[in-house]
């Protein structure tokens, strides 16, 4: 469950305050998978950074399945990260890494000591089962994302926020990796929030929130 209350932000480029959001409230409801619309420069990246922790709001409150990660500190909202799961649009693999190693690197930093469970199960379900050795750059782009989601789920979050995971893949390919992210994190129940641009792709969630000066119009 993600709670917003009175969410007020601001960016400041040289001497322009600019007001993002203003008293911005919402919930989404625990394992609602929600499309996150809008305008170019409306926030949505923003709100995305806001809700992981990357930025600290000005005033108003956070929660994310109870934690208040608004009035956290650097070192409670490292330990909350490792809780959520990034997938960004340009994949952000480590290039000199293999498929299998991209994947479990950031599960190997997070969790030292335990072996992740279910391994050989996502790689199965995401079709790379033949790509664990190679490298990022002999993979076509849909199996880069593909590589991205199977690293965001093994460290089985509760909550995955995804900027524009498609925003570098044709048509059919979106739509299969955003039907297979949908079906994964459904069986997984996790709570999902996408940012796209496609209204085509929000056919398979279970809302669309669009962003527009600062708040939602549904
Ligand atoms: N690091 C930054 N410093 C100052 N202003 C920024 C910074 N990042 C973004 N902005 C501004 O904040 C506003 C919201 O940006 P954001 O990236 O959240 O929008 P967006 O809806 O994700 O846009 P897009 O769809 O183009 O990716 C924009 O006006 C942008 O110029």
């Amino acid at each position: 469950m993600i709670s917003v209350t009175d969410l007020c932000f601001h960016r400041k480029d040289g001497e322009q305050i600019q007001t993002l959001f203003n008293n911005f409230s919402f919930k989404i409801a625990t394992q609602e998978q929600v499309a996150l619309l809008g305008d170019s420069g409306s926030g949505k990246t923003t709100l995305l950074h806001l809700l992981a922790g990357l930025l600290k709001p000005d005033s108003g409150q956070i929660a994310i399945n109870n934690e208040i990660i608004s009035s956290y500190n650097k070192q409670q909202l490292a330990h909350f990260r490792r809780k959520i799961g990034l997938i960004f649009q340009h994949y952000q693999l480590l290039d000199c890494l293999t498929v299998k190693q991209n994947i479990l690197f950031q599960h190997r930093l997070n969790f030292p000591n335990s072996a992740p469970t279910e391994l050989d199960a996502l790689i199965e379900q995401l079709g790379l089962s033949e790509k664990l050795n190679k490298l990022p750059s002999q993979l076509s782009g849909g199996e880069q994302q593909r590589v991205g989601i199977a690293r965001a789920l093994i460290n089985q979050p509760k909550l995955i926020l995804a900027d524009e995971p498609t925003g570098n893949l044709d048509q059919s390919r979106s739509h299969q990796v955003v039907k297979m992210l949908i079906s994964l994190c459904k069986e997984r129940k996790i709570n999902l929030v996408m940012v796209t641009h496609s209204q085509q792709l929000t056919q398979y969630f279970d809302s669309v929130k669009v962003l527009a000066n600062g708040c939602f119009n549904e």
